[in-house]
């Protein structure tokens, strides 16, 4: 008979890891609910042990076994939230931040101490991101090139290649394989906030660095600001030797809330999709909407283009908020080109195709029919697209603009 200790148990579903993973000691602990730790520093008696211990910690960026000296170096909270998520990612190890722009910051930094300074990207991505690359804040130097130019745009001294994947905010999609077979030996890294590994783990599709900005699907409720990066144990633990030197920890409530909030990711990711995909359907079939972009991965975002002003729509909603960021329970509505992607120039902005009629959506878990109503409302002081006219073979084309 087989030893029990031998057998490796059957690999869990993601639904069930999402509800389980970090937290397998907490029934030996005795308690149901994750302890969240808050101490900025943990006593010690034995300084010398303390030495040897941040000794290693900079040697090697390996996590510390038990207390870890000081909070900027670890947390037990955040470590159970980091666990989870590499966990669902299908990733060795995640590292967490206190935003998802000190997370990127972190993985450019991590390069940029190889030498490795250069990084290739498509456009779009989130501005913000889109502006640290290119500003040259952290040193770096990007080239901006179209899934097709990667191979071509990579040097001797490339330290990655960054993708986004439904894109912020246009949700265009990138054939992770090719991508990642253009990269040669540079890593990938693929920002994965807006499809979350429910619908993508682009792990498995080769990328070597997964990025997200926790405070959207991951986190869920608008609360909590945090960011996070999946990947291998040895870039783990560079980040985390950054991590300690930068300070950009994710604070133990939000690692708490980020954790508790991946519970339920599959049923939010889920359930926000069905809802954004039959919006999109109606969207695309409503004469005040110029273009409608929803994503073949799926998921809670919509984009779309009106014929009018967009800014009418932002003013005229009730149900839906009019704010910036996304993945929360409620749905969001903003415009890209005044605010989430405001700090990307005029120019590279639109030939990114971020139009400046566009509006994104982050759909929430309301009923299909209130936000329909909302939207509708919303939109009725648009002008509508061409009169359609039938001519046979061609089915519909535009003849003639009818509207205000
Ligand atoms: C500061 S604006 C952007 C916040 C968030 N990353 C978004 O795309 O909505």
């Amino acid at each position: 008979m087989e030893n029990a200790a031998s057998v490796t148990p059957a690999p869990r579903a993601l639904a069930t890891e999402a509800v389980h993973a970090g937290r397998e000691d907490l029934a030996r602990l005795g308690v149901h609910a994750p302890p969240l730790d808050l101490s900025t520093t943990y006593p010690s008696y034995d300084a010398a042990g303390e030495a040897a211990r941040i000794d290693g910690f900079a040697a090697t960026g390996a996590r510390l076994e038990g207390p870890p000296v000081y909070a900027r170096l670890d947390n037990p909270t955040t470590a159970r939230f980091e666990t989870a998520l590499a966990r669902l990612e299908g990733a060795e190890s995640a590292v967490a931040f206190a935003s998802g722009m000190a997370a990127l910051t972190a993985v450019l930094l991590v390069r940029a101490s190889m030498g490795l300074r250069h990084v290739v990207a498509v456009r779009p991505l989130y501005g913000c991101s889109d502006h640290l690359l290119g500003a040259g804040l952290l040193g770096t130097e990007v080239t901006w090139t179209d899934p097709a130019g990667i191979a071509e745009a990579i040097r001797p001294d490339t330290g990655l290649v960054m993708v986004e994947t439904p894109a912020n905010p246009t949700l265009a999609e990138v054939d992770l394989r090719a991508v990642r077979h253009a990269c040669g030996s540079v890593p990938l890294l693929v920002d994965n906030t807006f499809a979350t590994p429910v619908l993508q783990r682009p792990l498995e599709d080769g990328a070597r660095i997964v990025l997200h900005s926790a405070t959207k699907y991951l986190g869920g409720h608008g609360d909590v600001m945090g960011g996070v990066v999946a990947c291998d144990e040895e870039f783990a633990r560079k980040l985390r030797q950054v991590r300690f030197a930068t300070g950009g920890v994710l604070h133990p409530m939000a690692g708490y809330l980020l954790l508790r909030g991946l519970s339920t990711l599959p049923v939010r990711v889920r359930a926000a999709s069905a809802t954004a995909a039959d919006l999109a359907r109606r969207l695309g079939a409503d004469p005040r909407i110029a273009r409608v972009h929803y994503p073949s991965v799926g998921g809670a975002m919509v984009s779309f283009e009106v014929y009018g002003d967009p800014h009418s729509v932002i003013a005229a909603v009730r149900l839906i908020t009019p704010a910036v960021s996304l993945g929360s329970v409620d749905s969001l509505i903003q415009h890209p080109a005044s605010i989430s992607h405001r700090i990307v120039a005029e120019g590279d902005r639109r030939s990114a195709g971020v139009s400046d009629r566009l509006l994104r959506m982050s759909v929430g878990l309301e009923d299909v029919e209130d936000l329909w109503r909302d939207l509708t409302e919303a939109l009725s002081a648009q002008p509508v697209r061409a009169q359609a006219v039938r001519t046979g073979s061609e089915g519909v084309r535009e003849s003639r603009r009818v509207g205000r």
